[in-house]
């Protein structure tokens, strides 16, 4: 099942910068690990905000939950989830 998934991230400023740093590394690791195991489909930067787009494929409402509540940085983002399905005018083959 294909998500689509926008994360508005806003860190407190009063973060020490430590556990800031700490949470981001985790956070990239976190993120790129499921891209390599193509949970994580897409990752875009909105430009201009400190936000994402991004592109899940799990088996279930329950997985994408998992993964999202696991994320280092959930406690400060605000996440939206749109499930999607494939278009009948689609002409790519990789994209359901
Ligand atoms: O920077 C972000 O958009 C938030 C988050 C999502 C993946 C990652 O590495 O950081």
């Amino acid at each position: 099942m294909l998500f689509h998934v926008t994360m508005d991230v806003k860190i407190p400023r009063d973060l020490p910068a430590e556990e800031r740093a700490d949470i981001l590394a985790r956070e990239k690791a976190y993120s790129q690990d499921l891209q390599r195991r193509g949970k994580w489909r897409h990752i875009w930067r909105i430009a201009g905000q400190y936000a994402n787009v991004s592109i899940f494929d799990v088996q279930d409402n329950a997985e994408l939950h998992d993964i999202l509540s696991g994320l280092p940085l959930f406690p400060f983002m605000a996440i939206t989830v749109t499930p999607l399905l494939r278009h009948p005018s689609a002409i790519r083959d990789d994209d359901s």
